[in-house]
């Protein structure tokens, strides 16, 4: 009895402490934390809008973007700051250059100080990182990839997937880009000889890259991966609202439809990939082949195999994380920025003259040769205004993890800082009065070029680990589309920009499309 007694004793004991430990992290998560940062901050003379309960001013900005983008803009013009991120406008315009604001419980730091960039991307990218509301928006997407991976996780998956991207490996999916290319204009030629003029861009750039990086990085093809990338875009869309689904205290556990939803289909491309996987391993297993393979999942395959003591060896579930990760930082970033080129050159056809002549000289009529690519450099200065204008990661976050110093600020541990891209690419004070207008000219000095107000790839260690894949593929693609057609803008095209992780035209771009004499 006494035996029982001091078990039903013990099991009070712990279960109070498990509701005390629960209520006091609870309280000092969405209470204590965010007012000390709030204060500190204040200190410093950093001030922003009056957060709302726990939604923080996410309604805000919801409200301020909804009303933005409700219509078209009335012409074909880059001025877009406005319409994307009206709350970064209203708050900078009370606030001055740097703000904080609150996204839920989260703090975030504006700041577009070109100094201070520098210094958090290049000094500060180990004690700094993606957020927990990041991480868990994500969660069910691109998982604990590259993508969302932090700190020593972030360094060794980072270590073994850079050699994808560098040297003669890069260089050994030259042949596959040119080749799904001719692929995708075989396709254009066909449809315009069956009678079809005008042609939403859009679409074939998204299939030609989502082709691309499945043959270049997982051996596969778009034909043959189509129902896994449908099922990851289905996903990016509900990851893309998970901010306003996180905000309340344990939603992440409640059975709601957005979350019931969100789980049935990462389970459904879990499921697909791992047959992936597994094939290839069985492929070994019974001799028919001696490697995983070549390609980015053999590399990730293999170390999973080689490490088999590290507690950083990939497991199963990170290996698909990183399939999906590099699946969607690989071709949808790269696809908008083919999209928005087209755009900018139908509606600029000087521009598309000169990069035509310029195509055609370096490469003799034909189809770029790896070493030619160098030498186009007006078609290099043409996507570098795009990137500008339509940079596809609108904001770089990066949360510390630890308190420090940036610059004259003293930034505590859990503040998150907000690069808001888009903004700076479009600042006149950094870029000149014509900032809104299709210039490549601008790049046409190096200094400009390498400048710390043009980031669409980020900065530093942990800046886009695929830059110069997507910049040999751009030209590709580019090079070759530009020396088969000529193209215009269609009067079915509406201008109307829209933020949904990246910028995308919302209804697509339309052009119309003429094939050119061989
Ligand atoms: C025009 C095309 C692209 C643009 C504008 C772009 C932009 C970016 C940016 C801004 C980041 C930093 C994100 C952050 O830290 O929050 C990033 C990271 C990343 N990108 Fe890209 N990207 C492009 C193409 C690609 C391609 C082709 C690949 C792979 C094949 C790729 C894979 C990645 C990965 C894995 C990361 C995470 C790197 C890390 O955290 O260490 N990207 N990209």
């Amino acid at each position: 009895m006494a035996a029982m007694l001091m078990f039903l004793l013990t099991l009070l004991v712990l279960f109070i402490s498990l509701v005390f430990k629960f209520v006091f992290s609870t309280v000092s998560w969405y209470l204590l934390t965010p007012r000390r940062i709030r204060n500190i901050m204040e200190k410093q003379g950093v001030r922003g809008p009056k957060p709302r309960g726990i939604t923080g001013n996410i309604i805000e900005m919801f409200n301020l973007t909804s009303q933005s983008t409700l219509k078209d803009m009335d012409t074909l013009n880059h001025d877009i700051v406005g319409r994307l991120l009206p709350h970064y406008v209203n708050w900078s315009k009370s606030y001055g250059k740097r703000f904080i604001y609150w996204h839920g419980i989260e703090p975030r730091m504006c700041v577009t100080e070109t100094e201070l960039i520098k210094e958090l991307m290049t000094k500060h990218h180990l004690v700094t990182g993606k957020s927990w509301l990041q991480q868990q928006g994500s969660k069910h997407f691109t998982g604990r990839g590259l993508l969302m991976a932090n700190g020593e996780d972030w360094y060794h998956q980072r270590h073994i997937a850079a050699p994808a991207f560098m040297g003669d490996k890069l260089k050994s999916y030259f042949g596959h880009m040119v080749e799904c290319t001719n692929h995708m204009l075989q396709s254009l030629q066909n449809a315009v000889e069956s009678g079809q003029t005008e042609f939403e861009i859009g679409e074939y750039m998204a299939r030609l890259t989502a082709d691309i990086i499945a043959r270049t990085e997982f051996d596969s093809s778009y034909e043959k991966g189509k129902q896994i990338f449908h099922l990851l875009t289905s996903l990016q869309h509900l990851c893309a609202q998970a901010s306003r689904h996180l905000c309340f205290p344990g939603s992440r556990f409640l059975p709601t439809k957005y979350n019931r939803e969100i789980k049935s289909l990462k389970m459904e491309v879990d499921g697909l990939l791992l047959e992936i996987i597994q094939s290839r391993k069985d492929c070994v297993e019974i001799g028919r082949s001696s490697s995983y393979g070549n390609d980015l999942l053999g590399m990730l395959l293999d170390e999973a195999e080689k490490k088999r003591e590290d507690k950083f060896k990939p497991n199963q579930q990170l290996i698909m994380d990183e399939c999906k990760t590099f699946f969607f930082a690989g071709h949808e970033t790269t696809a908008l920025l083919l999209t928005w080129t087209v755009m900018l050159l139908a509606s600029n056809p000087a521009w598309q003259e000169k990069v035509r002549a310029e195509v055609k000289r370096v490469c003799n009529g034909g189809a770029p040769s790896v070493d030619q690519l160098s030498n186009l450099t007006l078609l290099h200065m043409v996507i570098n205004e795009s990137l500008r204008l339509y940079p596809p990661a609108t904001v770089l976050p990066r949360m510390a993890f630890k308190d420090m110093k940036l610059g004259d600020l003293f930034i505590p541990k859990g503040l998150s800082i907000w690069i808001p891209v888009l903004a700076i690419h479009h600042s006149e004070e950094l870029w000149g009065k014509d900032v809104n207008e299709f210039n490549p000219e601008r790049f046409n000095s190096r200094p400009f070029a390498t400048s710390r107000h043009f980031i669409p790839f980020a900065a530093g260690p942990r800046n886009c680990i695929g830059q110069s894949f997507a910049m040999m593929e751009a030209k590709i693609i580019l090079a070759m589309l530009i020396s088969r057609f000529s193209f215009t803008i269609s009067e079915s095209y509406r201008h109307a920009p829209v933020v949904v992780m990246t910028i995308k035209p919302k209804y697509g771009v339309q052009v119309y499309l003429k094939p050119l004499d061989p």
